[in-house]
């Protein structure tokens, strides 16, 4: 049973209905637990029905969920079919099934980038358009919010290339359809996530994952908690004033370019030096 949250009012989701996408396993799942502790509904999806079907038993009242591939646009109808029949409305969307594989970009296979492109970008935008026609568009006084889940830093990242590719598309289809449906009521938003403590993290070779904490200012890694909130926080009305931008929850290495602390100008204790003050003040 999902418990109550630890900073939100019970009431403060309460009546509305979401789909969160990958809702069955680690970042999906939390946040999940976190809406529903917001008085949400929450119809989670995935493939595998027996992982759904286990966390919609555990996390409780409120949870459920149907199976489909976010990539097959009649899996996507028949989770958001499934949602409306279930609930007669639909609020929010969190597009959090994602992925790609660790790998230098010289050694990226043309079908492995494609995997990438379409698990996270046409997955993306085949749920999006599914759920908009369905309850959105041209619905006077309907509208929501699409949470988009994508990827930071943006100014690199080692061995992730396609990702960063395709979270880039993800984030510029935020920012333009959150301008072509405005009237619409409907609101876009990405999510731009670091490093996060989750068993997800652990299929990355062994010294990705030892110095993912280390690699970034806040030295440490996200917690599936936080990332549940700042979801909470974007479903709950502050997400129209958020529409068309990027948030970004990531140790703050999108504010870096290399490791914390730069091992170019850090002192012998991994100390970045402070300049000596001016002997004399200025003239
Ligand atoms: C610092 C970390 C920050 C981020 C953390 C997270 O996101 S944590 C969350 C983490 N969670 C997730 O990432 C979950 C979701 N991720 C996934 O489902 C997969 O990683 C996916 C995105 C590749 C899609 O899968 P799919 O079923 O559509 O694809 P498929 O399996 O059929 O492969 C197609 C082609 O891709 C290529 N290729 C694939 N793997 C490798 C590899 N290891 N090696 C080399 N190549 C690889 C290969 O070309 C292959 O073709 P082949 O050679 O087989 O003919
Ligand atoms: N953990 C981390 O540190 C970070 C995670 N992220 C992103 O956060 C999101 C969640 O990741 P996380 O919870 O860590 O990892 P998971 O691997 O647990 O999440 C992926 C989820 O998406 C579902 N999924 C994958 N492919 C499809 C598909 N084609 N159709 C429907 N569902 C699918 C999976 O379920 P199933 O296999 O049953 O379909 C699974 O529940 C992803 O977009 C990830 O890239 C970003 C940065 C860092």
């Amino acid at each position: 049973m999902a418990g109550p949250s630890e900073i939100f009012r019970p009431d403060l989701l309460a009546g509305r209905v979401a789909i969160v996408t990958g809702g069955g396993t680690n970042l999906g799942r939390q946040a999940t637990a976190e809406l529903l502790a917001c008085g949400a509904q929450v119809v989670i999806a995935g493939r595998r029905e027996e992982v759904l079907a286990a966390t919609a038993d555990e996390l409780g009242e409120g949870c459920s969920y149907v199976s489909g591939d976010v990539r097959e646009r009649a899996d996507a109808d028949r989770i958001v079919g499934g949602a409306l029949d279930r609930h007669g409305r639909l609020d929010v969307l969190v597009n959090n099934a994602g992925g790609q594989y660790f790998v230098p970009a010289e050694a990226i296979a043309a079908k492995g980038w494609r995997a990438v492109m379409r698990l996270n970008v046409e997955g993306t935008m085949t749920m999006t358009h599914a759920v908009a026609e369905a309850a959105w568009l041209g619905r006077p006084g309907a509208g929501g919010t699409v949470i988009n889940v994508t990827v930071s830093p943006h100014h690199g990242m080692p061995a992730m290339a396609h990702t960063g590719a395709a979270r880039a598309a993800v984030e510029a289809l935020t920012a333009e359809l959150a301008e072509r449906w405005r009237e619409d009521g409907v609101a876009l938003v990405a999510a731009a996530i670091g490093r996060f403590d989750t068993e997800s993290l652990r299929k990355y070779p062994e010294i990705v994952v030892r110095q993912a904490a280390r690699s970034v200012p806040l030295q440490r890694l996200g917690r599936m908690q936080e990332f549940a909130w700042l979801v909470a926080f974007l479903a709950s009305p502050v997400g129209h004033g958020l529409s068309g931008t990027t948030v970004t929850l990531d140790g703050a290495a999108d504010n870096w370019w290399g490791a914390w602390p730069p091992e170019l100008i850090a002192d012998d204790e991994g100390t970045v030096p402070t300049e000596a003050r001016r002997a004399e003040p200025p003239a």
